[in-house]
């Protein structure tokens, strides 16, 4: 396997014949993910960040900010109001520039150039009201320098896939938020972007709803393994689809990882044993944080730590031990810590400017 190949596969776990490389014989696939090309260097992430500094009058809304998104992954970008997630998207989007610090988007520098690779679903859709649903996505598809047949059939396609037929002929201004939801996903899909960026997606959604939307954005990165970046402050459906989180608070990254490190960045302990006053004061003084009832504790261990070998040292120092479990933290408790400590309200944020 050449050493491309070889990194195609471990970045996004497609083999090239899946990647839309543009191969021999197949003039029309489209370029997804990174090439040899001059083009379009190379390049193992889809979003790299380096120093990053975004200030408004007043306002520090980015604070050197280092991310780095890779190619194929779903990536879930989270923070409470006021944290700094739309501005970091209208970065990327290249609609707005950075005070300080580089910014690179599919291996290059935001413009309206790499805009063109990008599909976008922001908060709010903004359509004219007076345009039907498959109006808009024709003129949209048009825009993206499709032919107006090809732009016909393609936004067929999209409203079909989005449940969209039946209402594709009335006005915008008839849809619930759920639809034009959906039609703002046709819209970001319609030009088969790299790279999907979405701002609070699950909004006006209900359940059904979103699990339908999530299960679409899957099939796009599985199949043609687009790489996503979710703007949210909904854990539950971060959790549900994202790799790979970053957590942005009070515009700096608080934590970057995969779900399951971050996760296990906080280790608890549960156990429950018969004791005295000797293991009880051991347990304590190697806590950071400690509660008990009964035989019944939970700690949270200092770093230093040894858990492999905890449960012996209890067990010499006279405990009957009857249980020891590692508890990972959920999302929700990791975001709440890193940014609970010394947070602000957006009101508070906003009275910055
Ligand atoms: N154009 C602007 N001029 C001045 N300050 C701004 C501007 N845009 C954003 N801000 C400020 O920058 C900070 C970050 O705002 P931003 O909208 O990026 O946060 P957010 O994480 O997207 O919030 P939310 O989840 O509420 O949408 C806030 O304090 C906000 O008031």
């Amino acid at each position: 396997m050449s050493s491309y190949n070889y990194l195609h596969r471990i970045n996004t776990g497609f083999e090239p014949e899946f990647s839309g490389k543009r191969l021999p014989g197949y003039p029309r696939e489209r370029i997804v993910l990174g090439t040899w090309s001059k083009d379009f260097p190379m390049s193992l992430f889809a979003i790299e960040i380096d120093s990053l500094r975004k200030n408004y009058p007043g306002v520090q809304a980015l604070r050197n900010i280092h991310l780095s998104v890779s190619k194929g992954g779903i990536f879930g970008l989270l923070g409470p109001n006021g944290a700094g997630k739309t501005t970091l998207v209208r970065i990327l989007l290249g609609f707005s520039r950075p005070s300080s610090g580089s910014c690179k988007v599919l291996g290059a520098v935001p413009s309206p150039a790499v805009r063109t690779r990008l599909g976008y679903l922001p908060e709010r859709m903004a359509v004219s009201p007076y345009l039907t649903g498959r109006e808009f996505l024709e003129a949209s598809l048009r825009l993206a320098f499709l032919k107006s047949k090809e732009a016909q059939s393609k936004s067929q396609d999209l409203l079909k896939q989005m449940g969209l037929s039946d209402a594709a002929d009335r006005k915008v201004s008839t849809y619930s938020k759920g639809m034009l939801q959906r039609l703002g996903l046709a819209h970001a899909l319609g030009a088969e972007p790299e790279l999907l960026l979405l701002d609070e997606p699950g909004t006006g959604l209900d359940p059904a709803g979103y699990k339908e939307f999530r299960d679409r954005i899957l099939e796009e990165n599985v199949k043609r393994g687009v790489t996503v970046l979710i703007n949210s402050h909904r854990l539950p459906e971060v959790e549900q689809i994202c790799t790979e989180v970053g957590i942005l608070h009070k515009g700096q990254i608080k934590a970057q990882g995969k779900l399951d490190e971050l996760r296990q960045g906080k280790d608890r302990i549960r156990l429950k044993f018969e004791g005295n006053e000797s293991v009880d004061s051991y347990l304590r003084n190697l806590s950071l944080e400690c509660t008990n009832e009964g035989k019944d504790w939970e700690i949270r261990p200092k770093p230093d730590v040894d858990l492999k070998r905890l449960p012996a040292e209890l067990v010499e120092r006279g405990a009957e031990l009857f249980l020891f479990e590692r508890k990972s933290e959920s999302l929700e408790e990791v975001f709440l810590r890193l940014t609970s400590e010394g947070s602000e309200t957006k009101s508070e944020a906003e009275g910055q400017k």
